[in-house]
């Protein structure tokens, strides 16, 4: 059993308050960008992650395992779980908090093994913030909202200026992104 778990948000956090013009619960959320591994649409064996706002800073994801996502055979990867969750956990802080964000930490616990085929329901929710931190902690239930608990993980997000993305990633796909997503300053 995990230690951690229960030393969780491991600083003192102050309760995160999601950002005037996030998305109301019932919200579909779209992927945030089509080639993403996580949620994106142009990637043939991503995750395809699609995610809903629940209740105030909470987000359901699900993600369905195929056998592109496979371990030991008909099994999911562990590796590949907890890429699932850094992008449920991601986009939670991402579309609540309405501020770029990075996974600066992120662990996992693996109670059950996950066939290809199955389904994973993945709660993820803001605990806490302290300055440009932003806990996180989400579950994931195999085949329905309150099946059995399969995985658990908590990151640790840290909040970035846009010119994290122009000084390290690609610019020109960055700014393709601005321009499709008005609504959001990542302008480079
Ligand atoms: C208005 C906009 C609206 C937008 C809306 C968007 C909607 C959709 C949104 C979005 C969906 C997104 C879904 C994506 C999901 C996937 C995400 C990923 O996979 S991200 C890729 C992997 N991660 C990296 O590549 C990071 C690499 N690391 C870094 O770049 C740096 O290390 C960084 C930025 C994390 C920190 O560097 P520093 O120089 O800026 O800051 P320092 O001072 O080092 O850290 C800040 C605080 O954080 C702690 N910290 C940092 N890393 C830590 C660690 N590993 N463990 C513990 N603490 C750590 C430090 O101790 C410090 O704490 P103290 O303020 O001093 O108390």
């Amino acid at each position: 059993v995990s230690t951690t778990a229960q030393n969780w948000p491991p600083v003192e956090v102050e309760a995160p308050t999601p950002h005037p013009d996030a998305p109301s619960p019932g919200t579909v959320l779209g992927a945030h960008y089509s080639h993403c591994f996580g949620c994106g649409d142009q990637v043939e064996s991503g995750l395809r992650i699609r995610s809903t706002v629940d209740d105030e800073g909470v987000v359901v994801s699900t993600f369905t395992v195929t056998k592109d996502h496979q371990g030991a055979p008909g099994l999911a990867h562990g590796g590949l779980l907890t890429c699932a969750f850094d992008e449920a956990m991601g986009s939670t802080v991402g579309n609540l908090l309405r501020k770029p964000a990075v996974t600066g930490r992120l662990e996992t616990d693996f109670r059950q093994p996950v066939p290809v085929g199955s389904t994973l329901y993945i709660v993820a929710k803001l605990d806490g913030v302290a300055g440009r931190k932003v806990y996180v902690s989400a579950e994931g239930r195999l085949d329905a909202p309150d099946g059995p608990l399969a995985v658990e993980a908590r990151a640790l997000f840290v909040t970035v200026g846009v010119e994290h993305f122009v000084k390290h990633g690609d610019v020109e796909q960055l700014k393709e992104l601005g321009e499709r997503h008005s609504d959001w300053d990542i302008n480079p």
